[in-house]
């Protein structure tokens, strides 16, 4: 039997790759230049099935240009906050994501960045690559500590569980609010204090971690408002989605100290980010590199494919979206 055929929107780790190709015949686009929406939309003509990741989005529009024979879209990612899922249902497209791969790889990266953020590390950093570093001073780049320190997790699902046994080892103390409240054991397990309001969560806050993916109930959340619910001085680390936040807000809480110091993975927009975050010193910013460690993608890799090989043998998708 012929293999099927499918479109690999970008390369994956060489482990993946090398499965896909095992399995399918692969047309795996070149990352440089980037895979436009045209060109996906055209090569998905001649293939069975398309991997894909966060960069191409698929609002309803681009959904309903999706050719015939495409019944089945997996994400290399655990968001899909960049696919209709109801535009693919109404097309009877099968979608999956790669849930779990992510969840220790992008923990750590909040852990990092509550880490750098309170320890003023990018500014650390600044000071000796830019030859200004005077010397050791007592006074000179003090942060503050983070053991003894509550921590609220706004989302508390696989990352920000993670995040909570991670800070735990640096005794902090564990807040949380989730429109779902996690099993008694699940709280018992990381010590953490359920909040039935956001409110609730934001007035302990002395580190604040976003951990809830985007949707329309929480875009843009993390407003003037939310922020004024928050101790004077907390920190606050985003490694979800950039749009869970209004950028001019918190840059404005940034500059005027009412918040001490932001640690953010993701960004509205992004590449392109707000230019207010350029110059600001007490920020700590990564180019979304959550799940950037090799153990994560390859495991997204298998799971986007697991998905595509269920899809083929008429089995439901293991990390089914819709
Ligand atoms: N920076 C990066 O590279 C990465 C970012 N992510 C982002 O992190 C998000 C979270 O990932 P996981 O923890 O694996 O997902 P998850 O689905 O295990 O957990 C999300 C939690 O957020 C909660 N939630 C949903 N809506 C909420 C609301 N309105 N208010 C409060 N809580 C709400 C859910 O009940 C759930 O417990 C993803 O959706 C994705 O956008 C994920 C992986 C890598
Ligand atoms: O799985 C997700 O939602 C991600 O954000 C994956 O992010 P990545 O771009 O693979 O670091």
């Amino acid at each position: 039997m012929s293999k099927k055929k499918i479109l690999i929107t970008w390369p994956l780790p060489p482990a993946a790759m090398e499965r896909a190709r095992a399995t399918y015949d692969v047309i795996a686009h070149g990352d440089d230049p980037k895979i436009t929406i045209e060109e996906m939309l055209e090569t998905a003509k001649s293939v069975d099935a398309i991997l894909l990741t966060l960069n191409e989005k698929c609002p309803k529009a681009v959904i309903d240009q999706i050719p015939e024979n495409i019944k089945c879209i997996s994400t290399f990612s655990i968001g899909f906050d960049h696919i209709d899922l109801e535009a693919c249902k109404a097309r009877g497209i099968k979608v999956g994501n790669a849930p779990h791969g992510v969840t220790v790889a992008t923990a750590e990266i909040a852990m990092l960045l509550l880490l750098g953020a309170a320890r003023r590390a990018s500014e650390g950093e600044r000071m000796i690559r830019t030859r200004s570093w005077p010397g050791w001073q007592p006074l000179q780049l003090v942060g503050q500590r983070l053991d003894n320190k509550k921590l609220g997790i706004y989302g508390f699902g696989k990352i920000g569980q993670a995040l909570a046994q991670r800070a735990r080892g640096f005794d902090m103390e564990i807040h949380y609010y989730d429109i779902y409240r996690a099993k008694p054991e699940v709280e018992a397990k990381y010590n953490a204090v359920y909040h039935d309001s956001l409110d609730s969560l934001l007035s302990v806050s002395e580190f604040f971690s976003i951990n809830a993916p985007s949707t329309p109930e929480t875009r843009y959340f993390f407003n003037k408002d939310v922020i004024e619910k928050l101790p004077q001085g907390a920190i606050v680390v985003n490694t979800a989605r950039g749009d869970l936040v209004n950028d001019e807000d918190m840059i404005a809480a940034l500059k005027s100290g009412r918040l001490a110091y932001a640690g953010l993975d993701v960004f509205a927009g992004e590449p392109k980010i707000n230019e207010g975050y350029y110059d600001l010193p007490n920020t700590f910013l990564f180019p979304h590199l959550g799940s950037a460690a090799i153990e994560a993608r390859n495991q997204m890799g298998f799971e986007a494919l697991d998905n595509i090989d269920a899809f083929f043998a008429g089995k439901d998708m293991p990390f089914k979206l819709a």
